[in-house]
C-alpha cells in the first residue's frame, strides 16, 4: 500500500515501539562523561588565566618582566583557543555533541593550555628567591588541584594537565642545592600522590552514576515498551493504542480536524488456525502488523486491540480517503503471499468524525458495527458508516 500524500505533520513515537534505542550504555556513558567536561570546566579558562596575573602581580618586582609578559601572553592566547571550543560546543545542536568529535580537540587545547601554564611558571622562577619560589610552587600546587574539580570525569585528562603544571617547577627545585627546596619538592609530589588517589576514585565514582543512571533509563524503557507493545506484531497493544487514541482525539478536536477510524478484523481465523495450525497462524498475524506499519504515516496511530483484530486512526483525514486507504489495505492483504496459509482476507469498517460529531468510545464503536456490516455482506470488503 503507498505512503499517504497527506503532510507528515508529527511523527508518533509509539508507533516504533518494536525498534531499540541503538546506542549502547557504553556509548551513552562516554557521551555522558563529555557533557560533564564541558560543563565543569568552563571557569577553568579563566580561573588558570587569573591565577597566573594575581602571581604574576604579587612577584612583578621579583620576575623578569619580559618572561611575564611573554608567559601571560601565550596564555591569553591558549585561553582564547580553549574559549572558542566552548564557544562551538554551546552553539553544537546535541545530536553533535559526540566524544569522537570533541574529545580529541579538548584534550589538545587542555594539554597546550597546561603545558604553558607550567613552562610558564619555571621561567618565571627567580633562582635566587626563596619565597618568590615558595610562592610559585604554591600556586602551581593550587592550579594542579584545581584540575580534579574541573576535570574528573577524565581522569588521564586530569592527571596529564596536574603533571604539566606541577612537575617543571617541582622536578627542579628538586635539584636545587638546598634542603628546604628538595623538601618543598618531596612535599608537593607527597601531596600530588594522594591527590592522584583522590582523582581515581573520584572518576571512577562518576563513572559508575552515568552508567547505574542509563543502565536504569534503559531498564525502564524496556518494562515501559514491554507494557505498551504487541508481543507478536510489534504493533501497540491494547491500553497503549487507547491512551494514544486518547491524545490525538484531543488534538483533532483542538485542531477542528476530522479524525477517522479503521477497525479490522481477520476473515475465517479459526479456520486458518484449525487447517495450518496456531504458529502458521502465528505468522500471519506477524505479516499483517508489518503491512499496517509499512501502510501509515507516522501522524497515524494504529494497534492489534486482541486476537485477530487491529485498529488505526487517521488524523485530518476525509472519510473518501479513509475509504480508499481501507480498500487498499483489504486488497494488500488478499494479495499477501502467506505461504502455506492460503485465502487470508480481512474485514474493515471506517468511521469519521466529519459526518456526525463523536467521542471516542462513539467513533470506535461506530467503526465497530461497520466492521461486522462488513462481516455480514459477506467479508474481504470495507463498509462505511456514511
Ligand atoms: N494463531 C493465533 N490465533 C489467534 C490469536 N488470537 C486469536 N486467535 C484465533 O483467532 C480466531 C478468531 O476466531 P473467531 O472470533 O471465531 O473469528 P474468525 O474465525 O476469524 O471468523 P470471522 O471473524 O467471523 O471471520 C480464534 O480461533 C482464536 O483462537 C493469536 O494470537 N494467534
Amino acid at each position: 500500500m503507498a505512503p499517504l500524500p497527506s503532510p507528515v505533520k508529527q511523527a508518533n513515537p509509539m508507533n516504533n515501539l518494536g525498534q531499540d534505542q541503538g546506542h549502547s550504555i557504553e556509548e551513552q556513558v562516554r557521551t555522558d562523561r563529555l557533557h560533564q567536561l564541558f560543563r565543569q570546566s568552563f571557569s577553568a579558562i579563566f580561573g588558570s588565566y587569573l591565577g597566573a596575573v594575581m602571581l604574576c602581580w604579587l612577584c612583578w618586582d621579583r620576575f623578569d618582566q619580559q618572561v611575564i609578559l611573554v608567559w601571560l601572553v601565550l596564555l591569553a592566547g591558549s585561553s582564547l583557543v580553549r574559549l572558542h571550543l566552548f564557544v562551538q560546543w554551546f552553539r553544537c545542536p546535541d545530536a553533535g555533541r559526540t566524544p569522537a568529535r570533541w574529545e580529541r580537540h579538548y584534550w589538545v587545547t587542555l594539554m597546550l593550555s597546561a603545558g604553558i601554564w607550567g613552562g610558564g611558571a619555571l621561567a618565571v622562577m627567580p633562582v635566587d628567591d626563596r619565597l618568590s619560589q615558595v610562592l610559585v610552587m604554591l600556586f602551581t600546587v593550587g592550579m594542579s588541584v584545581s584540575a580534579v574539580s574541573c576535570y574528573s570525569a577524565y581522569r588521564y585528562m586530569t592527571l596529564g594537565s596536574m603533571a604539566l603544571v606541577l612537575l617543571p617547577c617541582t622536578v627542579w627545585m628538586l635539584f636545587q642545592p638546598s634542603p628546604m627546596q628538595v623538601g618543598v619538592a618531596l612535599a608537593v609530589l607527597v601531596f600530588a600522590s594522594f591527590v592522584v588517589g583522590a582523582t581515581r576514585k573520584l572518576s571512577d565514582a562518576l563513572e559508575k552514576a552515568f552508567r547505574l543512571t542509563r543502565q536504569m533509563e534503559r531498564a525502564h524503557h524496556i518494562s515501559t515498551r514491554a507494557a505498551q507493545t504487541d508481543e507478536l506484531t510489534g504493533l501497540m497493544n491494547r491500553r497503549a493504542f487507547y491512551e494514544q487514541a486518547q491524545l490525538l482525539y484531543a488534538q483533532c478536536l483542538r485542531e477542528q480536524q476530522p479524525l477517522c477510524a479503521l477497525m479490522m478484523d481477520m476473515d475465517h481465523f479459526k479456520a486458518i488456525n484449525d487447517t495450518y495450525g496456531h504458529q502458521a497462524g502465528d505468522q500471519v498475524l506477524r505479516q499483517i502488523g508489518a503491512v499496517i506499519s509499512a501502510s501509515f504515516r507516522q501522524t497515524d496511530i494504529y494497534g492489534r486491540l486482541g486476537g485477530e483484530e487491529f485498529a488505526v486512526l487517521l488524523p485530518n483525514t476525509s472519510l473518501e480517503t479513509a475509504r480508499s486507504i481501507a480498500e487498499e489495505l483489504i486488497q494488500t492483504i488478499h494479495d499477501l503471499p502467506a505461504d502455506p496459509v492460503q485465502g487470508v482476507s480481512a474485514s474493515l469498517g471506517v468511521a469519521s468524525t466529519c459526518t456526525q460529531p463523536l467521542d471516542l468510545n462513539a467513533l470506535m464503536n461506530s467503526a465497530d458495527k461497520a466492521l461486522y456490516q462488513a462481516k455480514a455482506s459477506g467479508r474481504n470488503q470495507v463498509a462505511v458508516v456514511d
